[in-house]
């Protein structure tokens, strides 16, 4: 793979900091190396002594003395390494990449630590798209993707999609305006970058199938595009076995992947992973460098402990008693959306993550009656609006999570939109 014309020119003119370099070679060398180099501040002053985090099952994380002043002080850009590593290992037990053999300028498996998969979205966006180009997504999608999208002045192309995910005929006849050969000469319009939410969409909760995966991946070959697998609802599927990811069908190395803890471990502790090609993976950690440095080693830490302690058997336990907590309170959204709103709305049953999109029937555009009328009867979801690429565009559609509301809560508030719905019409 050609990297270099995927990258914008920021991208291309970003530069290893030496002052990093510097962090990461002393991090590297034995002890009885002595650096003035470092500008990094002497941990015998923070106030911080040691902290003992006490987990749900008995067990304990443990930051003494030494394990807090390494916590407290900078760490290396791309991670922990104990982090990067248990990762790394975990990515190659679920997806077996066949980049993991790779050479690094051949597109090696890489992966990097973020400050939850938001940051890992924005920079890889960052990194791939300049202004007027042309990047392809299946709408309605997240709205921190269109967040951090929309200001690099692209052209955002809407892929059809349906409750499998993106259709891939579809894609294929918006490509057919393009001549493949195109793609790799200078100048091209032939796109370059394509995203998807794969497994749990948000907001639509649509899982897409191996079967369409391969054939957008056979696109993505043949038109020289990559794809941004932004997954944090994977550990969320109802069925097993997971389906297979992009990243495990990635025979080019064209595939960069965000993963997240949010969703698993924690949403606060802001953990999140890019895996993909080296290359292209080294091109963000230059850019984390230059911006938050690196994600918060306490909490790096914090999670690495207790990852080391499950293990990856001890991980997927945790996994499978979210998915059960998940699976029982989407049964009660369908179960009380069959009771109060069969009349009046239709929806799909989601096979991973927490939303429900349910489209209301007889209503054109469900902005004003969420943002005006539902506060009034004291019930809240998202209007659908603000999940397209134009969110001024009528959309009969509203995004209700069930991941925080209790099943009774869940019911009331169905019984509560009905109620509206019924007034609206
Ligand atoms: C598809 C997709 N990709 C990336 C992310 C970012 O997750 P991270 O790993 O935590 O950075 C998300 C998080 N989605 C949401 C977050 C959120 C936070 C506060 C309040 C509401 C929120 N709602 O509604 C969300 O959907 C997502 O759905």
């Amino acid at each position: 793979m050609n990297y270099s014309r995927f990258l914008t020119a920021v991208s291309m003119a970003r530069r290893p900091s030496p002052i990093r370099i510097l962090t990461e070679l002393q991090q590297r060398s034995p002890p009885s190396l002595i650096s003035l180099a470092g500008g990094a501040p002497n941990p015998n002053t923070f106030p911080f002594h040691s902290a003992t985090i006490q987990m749900k099952n008995g067990e304990t994380v443990l930051f003494d003395e030494t394990m807090m002043k390494r916590a407290l002080q900078y760490s290396g850009s791309s991670g922990i390494p104990e982090l990067v590593s248990w990762m790394k290992l975990l990515q190659m037990r679920l997806h077996d990449p066949p980049t993991a053999a790779y050479s690094p300028e051949r597109g090696q498996m890489e992966l990097c630590v973020t400050t939850g998969s938001q940051e890992g979205l924005c920079k890889v966006f960052e990194m791939l798209v300049s202004p007027g180009d042309n990047v392809l997504l299946d709408a309605p999608t997240y709205s921190g993707t269109l967040a951090a999208v929309q200001p690099l002045g692209c052209n955002i192309i809407n892929v059809p999609s349906d409750q499998y995910g993106m259709i891939p005929d579809a894609l294929r006849d918006i490509l057919a305006r393009w001549d493949p050969a195109d793609a790799q000469k200078p100048g091209s319009s032939v796109p370059r970058v394509l995203y998807t939410i794969p497994n749990g969409g948000n907001p639509t909760g649509a899982s897409m199938t191996a079967e369409r995966k391969q054939k957008v991946y056979e696109l993505a070959q043949n038109y020289d595009f990559l794809i941004i697998e932004d997954d944090p609802y994977y550990f969320l599927q109802f069925q097993k076995p997971w389906a297979p990811t992009f990243l495990s069908m990635d025979v080019d190395g064209r595939v960069i992947r965000t993963d997240s803890f949010s969703k698993i471990l924690s949403s606060g502790l802001r953990i999140g992973f890019v895996t993909g090609p080296k290359p292209l993976v080294d091109r963000l950690v230059l850019h984390i460098q230059a911006s938050t440095m690196h994600t918060s080693t306490f909490t790096q830490l914090m999670v690495s402990q207790l990852l080391q302690v499950w293990g990856q058997e001890g991980f997927l336990k945790h996994i499978d008693s979210v998915v059960e907590f998940y699976r029982a309170q989407r049964d009660a959204m369908l179960s009380s959306a069959d009771k109060w709103l069969k009349d009046v709305a239709e929806w799909h049953a989601p096979a991973a993550g927490m939303f429900l999109w349910i489209k209301l029937k007889g209503i054109k555009d469900t902005q004003k009656l969420i943002m005006e009328k539902a506060l009034e009867k004291e019930v809240l979801l998202v209007p659908g609006g603000v999940f397209q690429i134009h969110s001024s565009e009528a959309c009969p559609y509203v995004r209700a999570a069930f991941s925080l509301s209790t099943p009774q809560q869940i019911d009331e508030a169905f019984k509560r939109l009905s109620t509206l719905i019924k007034e609206a019409l």
